[in-house]
């Protein structure tokens, strides 16, 4: 296992590649002509690796820069002895497009680019340069219906799922959610791209919801932007609005993963004492099972001490292994109090196999001690049962929840990501009324709005994630194949299992529970609320992988030693 797999990146919305863009430009690092040659020369370099014999290329140019690049890769692929048809716009492209337009010109002609002329089906590769970064409202007529027909529209997206090279993303793709830009029924044909090239880094679209089913294989190509990224920079508060020498807009750090150097070093120090003391709280007779699992992943993790914390009558069905948990009756919430006295216990974890009237019983003590805690499973639960769910919620703590759960907590945040997107027209809004007509001409004035300021249109996980720890005033682990985490500051980090080596066997019975053991482990060793839970989804897809195929939850905790090893712990 490379440690490289664990390497964190920045992933940028539209708006802020735009603004790197600029800056680069600004600051003489290159011209948009020199930018937009390396971006073609870098689609036609990948297209030329995995077709290395000239064959025939179909480019598909649209109206903007993403069809600019359309046209280098045309002229490119030609002085390497492809035979190449564009398909373009009658459009006046912007200056750096029309540029690459013109020399394109010299070389052949222009087709008109509709679903007409791509039903001959000519080529091997087909080339999408239809829409990239910069579409801000869903596609019409002609090319929708040519994103349509490589969609599938014509029965047939096997075809071109096997042969389409998407510039940025396929197109339709809005690159700040991962989503098709006009709701639901448009995805039915949606393109998929066999390879994605996007440009210096990832983009938020890339990774998030159907991101990673539509763009295939993705490779970031490095055009020599050469903007101080954060890893560079002195440390910078997360959710800080920084104006350094480098692009200006927020320097969220929509990282992916989570091991850094400085993670490596404290996992490895010390001594088993200063390692704390994290407690697990463990539901009545038959149900021990989860929390026994989570228990074990705080163990593994290095939690010096772990005790478990069942109801006195189901104290006997805890005397299982790992020998080296204590068990300690808890049946009341003065019982949980009291233990807490003991300052040794440095976090907390409540929900896991504990019962959703248990777990309510027992959170007001909890919260109300302020301990570092993860709450997963009933604890959520519970939490959306009570009359004001947020109530006594503060940043020492983690929830886990995944989509159902997270619904019940923040509907009205879970109905945004859920439901149509805006830009609503007049027969959308006449099927709702009352308080959902509200909510939505609220979502299109804030669509509107985030146009003008070039924000990305769709409102994505991420949004909804950091919207939700906000209003929390807690760190929120949304998990699912794009784990999305987020500070109430407004930290986002994604943790997406497509990224890299995909680890779907992760979705498998009680993983969720040694999730939620892994993290209340990192933080009963000290880490902080926000580093415990995306080191600890980290940790956890890596253990998942260092297994492989067959997982069960069970062996999860115990690959723990194996990743650490190739950490080189
Ligand atoms: N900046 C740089 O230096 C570099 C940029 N690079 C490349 O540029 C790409 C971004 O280019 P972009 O901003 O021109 O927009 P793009 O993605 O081509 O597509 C949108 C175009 O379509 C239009 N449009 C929007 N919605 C529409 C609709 N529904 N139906 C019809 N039209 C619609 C919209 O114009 P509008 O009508 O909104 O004025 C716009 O013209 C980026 O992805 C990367 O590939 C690289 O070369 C590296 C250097
Ligand atoms: N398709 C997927 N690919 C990779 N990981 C996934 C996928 N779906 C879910 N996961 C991960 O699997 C775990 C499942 O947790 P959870 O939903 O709580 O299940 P359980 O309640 O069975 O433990 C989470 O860490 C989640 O991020
Ligand atoms: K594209």
């Amino acid at each position: 296992m490379g440690s490289d797999m664990f390497g964190s990146r920045e992933i940028l919305t539209s708006a802020q590649i735009r603004a790197v863009e600029r800056w680069a430009m600004d600051s003489g690092i290159a011209s948009g002509l020199e930018l937009m040659e390396r971006a073609g020369a870098a689609v036609a370099g990948e297209i030329r690796l995995r077709w290395p014999k000239p064959a025939r290329a179909c480019v598909m140019c649209g109206p903007g820069n993403n069809g600019g690049d359309g046209y280098v890769v045309a002229r490119l692929l030609n002085e390497a002895g492809w035979q190449v048809r564009v398909l373009g716009m009658d459009n006046t492209p912007p200056p750096d497009a029309a540029v690459m337009k013109r020399r394109w010109l010299e070389i052949g002609p222009v087709e008109a680019l509709n679903e007409g002329v791509l039903r001959r089906k000519s080529a091997d590769v087909y080339v999408d340069a239809i829409s990239g970064t910069g579409l801000t409202r869903p596609l019409e007529g002609e090319l929708l219906e040519t994103v349509g027909y490589l969609g599938g529209s014509g029965g047939d997206w096997g075809f071109f799922s096997k042969r389409l090279v998407a510039i940025d993303g396929p197109s339709g793709l809005c690159l700040d959610s991962g989503r098709m830009l006009g709701g639901s029924a448009d995805t039915l044909f949606s393109p998929r791209a066999a390879l994605t090239v996007t440009f210096d880094s990832p983009r938020v679209g890339h990774v998030l919801a159907q991101g990673p089913e539509l763009c295939g294989e993705l490779v970031v190509a490095d055009i020599g932007l050469n903007w101080p990224r954060m890893g560079r920079n002195p440390p910078l508060h997360p959710g800080q609005v920084t104006r350094v020498s480098g692009p200006s807009f927020a320097r969220e750090s929509h990282d992916l993963f989570a091991i850094r150097p400085e993670d490596l070093a404290k996992l490895s120090d010390g001594h088993k004492f200063s390692h704390g003391h994290a407690l697990v709280v463990a539901g009545g007779a038959g149900q021990g099972g989860a929390a026994r699992l989570s228990a074990r992943a705080a163990l593994r993790v290095g939690a010096g001490l772990v005790t478990i914390a069942p109801p006195q009558d189901a104290l006997i069905e805890h005397a299982l292994p790992p020998d080296a948990l204590m068990r300690r009756a808890v049946d009341t919430a003065d019982d949980l109090a009291r233990r807490l006295e003991d300052r040794r216990i440095t976090a907390v974890l409540l929900g896991p196999g504990c019962g959703v009237e248990r777990a309510k019983a027992l959170l007001p003590a909890l919260l109300e001690t302020r301990r570092p805690c993860v709450l997963d499973a009933d604890a959520l639960t519970a939490l959306s049962q009570r009359k004001a769910p947020l109530e006594g919620l503060h940043s020492h703590l983690v929830l886990t929840p995944h989509m159902g759960e997270f619904a019940r907590i923040f509907p009205d945040i879970a109905a945004k990501l859920a439901g149509p997107q805006p830009p609503f027209d007049q027969h959308t809004l006449g099927q709702v009324k009352g308080e959902e007509m509200a909510r939505m001409l609220a979502q299109d004035a804030e669509y509107r709005a985030a146009l003008a300021a070039e924000r990305g249109p769709l409102y994505s996980k991420l949004d909804a994630v950091r919207d939700a720890a906000r209003r929390a005033g807690c760190v929120i682990l949304l998990k699912g194949p794009d784990t999305v985490i987020a500070d109430a500051n407004g930290t986002v980090h994604v943790h997406a299992a497509s990224y890299d080596a995909a680890a779907p066997w992760l979705a498998t019975a009680g993983s969720g529970d040694v999730l939620a053991g892994i993290i209340a482990g990192l933080m009963a060793r000290g880490w902080p609320a926000f580093r415990a839970a995306t080191l600890g989804a980290a940790l956890h897809a890596a253990a998942a992988r260092s297994f492989g195929p067959g997982l069960i939850a069970d062996d999860l905790p115990d690959q723990l030693p194996a990743v650490f090893r190739g950490l080189g712990l």
